[in-house]
């Protein structure tokens, strides 16, 4: 098999297959303890860092920080690695992520245009191809191998490797698709998920009578002297409304992609069999027909919509789509309620420099991210904290 076949490849039947894996293993409630389990033990080393960090009053830049602890939490999930660890290693595939994002995206834009240079023998990109997913491919084969020794499953990897080795399994997966599909969940999780903790705490730290409602809510339900845990979300209303204000106005990613399998007929128009439709979910969630002051943070606005399920439903379907929505919608919408919390719970966040936040935004082959660093210096906000070991 060769490497260039696991990057922007194809693999139809495959992804509804994985999809089903992956919702039941990494998601489904059988699963959730342990995906908890190690949420909460990266949150407790990500405390711990930003802690040191205070103490020695460095300065730390969100988004980076941010991308740190999702990073080590999908290490942990997906291949058993924690970033600091084990040389680098999960670095080293957050590296490859990053490459690979920039090459996908190359190779959506320039599907249109590459389409005719290689009917004339013109590849754009293989080269480019072959280059990330050759050394890609080495180090998920390197994994694979350490992990087709092991005899317990303990992350993401056993899973697919024990699901590859069922003969009675709906669909046989390769070794290209376990590797197609850890480098997916690495790219549809931490990178998104990063971007909405800067974003999140960019408002949050702009708008003082947010943060001191946010601030309340936490003390009362979770109280100073223990880490917010994922057990405490039904009861933090408010958290949950600025995440999703968050999401609304700065979704990390805010085109949808789908390709019509046949023709149809969409508001009217014919659409032919295998047109690509770009839904523009960014300008839908700005849309003012659909939301009343729609440029301005207002979480309040997701307070008075749970009134019933129905409607959430409906506002979902309609115009809230940070995750897309249908079967290819995002099955890992709830990760960063726990994120944001902790940041808002622990610390003070002072900005460097001039003291105020850009809200600027910039897009990044098909992310919505911020266009500027968001440097700070951290203060604890309780003592009780400092006694969290580091792990
Ligand atoms: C705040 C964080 C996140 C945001 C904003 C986000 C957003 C999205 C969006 C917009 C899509 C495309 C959906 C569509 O086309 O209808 C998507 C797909 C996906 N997301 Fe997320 N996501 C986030 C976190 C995660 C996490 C933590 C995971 C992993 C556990 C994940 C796994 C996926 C997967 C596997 C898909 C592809 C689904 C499919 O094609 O069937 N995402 N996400």
């Amino acid at each position: 098999m060769g490497p260039e076949s696991f990057v922007g490849a194809d693999f139809g039947d495959y992804y509804k297959f994985t999809k089903k894996v992956l919702v039941r293993n990494l998601m489904g409630t059988q699963a959730v303890e342990w995906s908890q389990g190690i949420r909460a033990k990266e949150l407790e080393r990500f405390h711990a860092r930003l802690l040191d960090k205070a103490r020695k009053k460095e300065s730390v830049e969100i988004g980076n920080e941010a991308m740190v602890l999702t990073t080590n939490i999908f290490s942990k999930l997906l291949i058993g690695r924690s970033y600091s660890e084990e040389n680098g290693e999960a670095e080293k595939v957050r590296e490859s992520v990053i490459k690979t994002i920039g090459l996908l995206t190359k190779i959506f834009f320039s599907d249109k245009i590459g389409r005719p240079l290689k009917k004339l023998g013109i590849s754009l990109f293989e080269k480019e191809i072959r280059g990330v997913s050759s050394g890609f491919d080495e180090l998920l084969e390197r994994l694979l191998l350490e992990h087709e020794e092991k005899h317990s499953v303990t992350d993401m990897m056993d899973v697919l490797l024990a699901v590859s080795r069922d003969e009675n399994a709906e669909y046989k997966i390769t070794r290209n698709h376990m590797k197609s599909l850890i480098t997916e969940l690495f790219l549809a999780g931490t990178d998104t998920a990063a971007r909405l903790m800067k974003w999140a705490m960019a408002e949050i730290i702009s708008k003082p009578n947010i943060l001191e409602r946010l601030r309340q809510e936490m003390d009362s339900v979770v109280g100073k002297t223990r880490l917010i845990q994922e057990t405490d979300l039904p009861r933090l209303p408010y958290l949950q409304a600025v995440v999703k204000e968050t999401l609304r106005l700065h979704p990390p990613g805010p085109l949808l992609i789908r390709m019509f399998q046949e023709e149809c007929k969409v508001g009217g128009f014919s659409i032919p069999e295998k047109t690509t439709l770009v839904v523009n979910a960014y300008a839908i969630m700005r849309d003012p027909s659909f939301w009343q002051d729609p440029d301005e943070f207002k979480p309040e606005r997701f307070l008075a919509s749970s009134s019933s399920e129905q409607e959430e439903e409906r506002e979902k379907v309609l115009k809230f789509l940070p995750f897309g929505s249908g079967r290819r919608g995002c099955p890992g919408e709830n990760i960063g309620y726990i994120l944001v919390g902790m940041l808002v719970q622990c610390f003070d966040w002072i900005i460097s420099g001039d003291k105020t936040v850009s809200m600027e935004e910039t897009l990044e082959g098909f992310s919505l991210t911020m266009a500027h660093p968001l440097i700070c210096t951290l203060l604890p906000r309780s003592v009780e904290f400092m006694k969290i070991p580091s792990g």
